[in-house]
């Protein structure tokens, strides 16, 4: 019997889970979304023709749970679930820093759980989704919540210990280089281009390093090396980044990200 899928709190990581995994071939009649605000379950009704249900009925009929709400507003979400789950669902948690027994506590004994952290290029099936079990998470369990995000990108089991270190890696992943594409068109718009040539140029640049990271099995000092050429152009400009601090600053920011990831462990933010 085909498995169903309920996204609880179908927000901007829901919706781009629902969206690959219908892309991936989901049927929309195996999927259920709920949402707090009609108009917006009316929406992912409309867009993706998924049925919105309230959270006790996603509970009650749905095989897999995908809890896609803000870390604060997990513990509520948990109250209203609790008596309406029974004994075999699996739940997949997506909030950052929520550890697993925080949903063991609240949930009925052996609730099956699964700790998820997925990123926003889910939207173009290009995702990183870092996955631990629970206590109660069997392999079957990993396996499932596995074939789920696989529809969306990469996957990779860790420890979760290593959870709160992957939300700051590849979770909040996206945003650093968004910030970095943003900091160089400004630099460009400074040496005198358009505002639109500026942002083609270093998007295009981003999409060729990611792409050779990814492909070329060199190491990043390699690729960067057969950039930098004796005296020319490209050291100068290294020279600055590191004058800068941008290394250490990318390491304190990386840490400041985990370090809030253990902060919202309290689900109450
Ligand atoms: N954004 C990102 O890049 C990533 C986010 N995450 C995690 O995903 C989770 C969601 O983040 P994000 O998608 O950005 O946030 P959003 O606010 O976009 O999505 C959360 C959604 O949950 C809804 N909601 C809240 N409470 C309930 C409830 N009781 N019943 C039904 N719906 C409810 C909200 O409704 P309303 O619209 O009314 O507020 C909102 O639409 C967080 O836990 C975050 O840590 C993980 C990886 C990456
Ligand atoms: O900023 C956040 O808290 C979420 C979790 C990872 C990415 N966005």
């Amino acid at each position: 019997m085909t498995q169903k899928v309920a996204v609880l709190g179908t927000g901007k990581i829901g919706e781009a889970l629902l969206s690959g995994m219908i892309r991936g071939g989901w049927a929309p009649t195996d999927l259920m979304v709920t949402a707090r605000r009609p108009e917006r379950a009316d929406q992912l009704r409309t867009r993706y023709g998924v049925t919105p249900v309230t959270n006790a009925e996603a509970a009650k009929s749905a095989d897999t749970l995908i809890l896609t709400v803000k870390p604060q507003d997990m513990g509520a979400l948990l109250t209203e679930l609790a008596p309406h789950i029974p004994a075999d669902r699996l739940v997949i948690s997506g909030a950052a820093g929520i550890p697993t027994a925080f949903f063991e506590e609240r949930l009925p004994a052996a609730t099956p759980v699964v700790r998820v952290m997925t990123n926003t290029p889910a939207l173009v099936d290009e995702a990183m989704s870092v996955i631990s079990a629970g206590t109660h998470a069997t392999a079957a369990h990993l396996t499932r919540a596995e074939g789920i995000f696989a529809t969306v990108g990469k996957t990779l089991r860790v420890p979760e210990s290593q959870q709160d270190a992957a939300t700051a890696l590849s979770g909040s992943g996206p945003a650093y280089f968004y910030f970095l594409v943003e900091a160089m068109t400004d630099a460009g718009i400074l040496l005198g281009l358009p505002r639109d040539k500026a942002h083609d140029l270093i998007v295009q640049a981003a999409i060729g390093a990611a792409t050779m990271l990814r492909d070329s099995g060199e190491h990043p000092v390699t690729l960067r090396e057969n950039v930098t050429s004796p005296a020319g152009t490209t050291i100068n400009a290294i020279r600055e980044l590191e004058n800068h601090g941008v290394r250490a600053a990318l390491i304190a920011a990386l840490e400041a990200a985990r370090d809030r990831s253990r902060e919202l462990a309290g689900g109450n933010g």
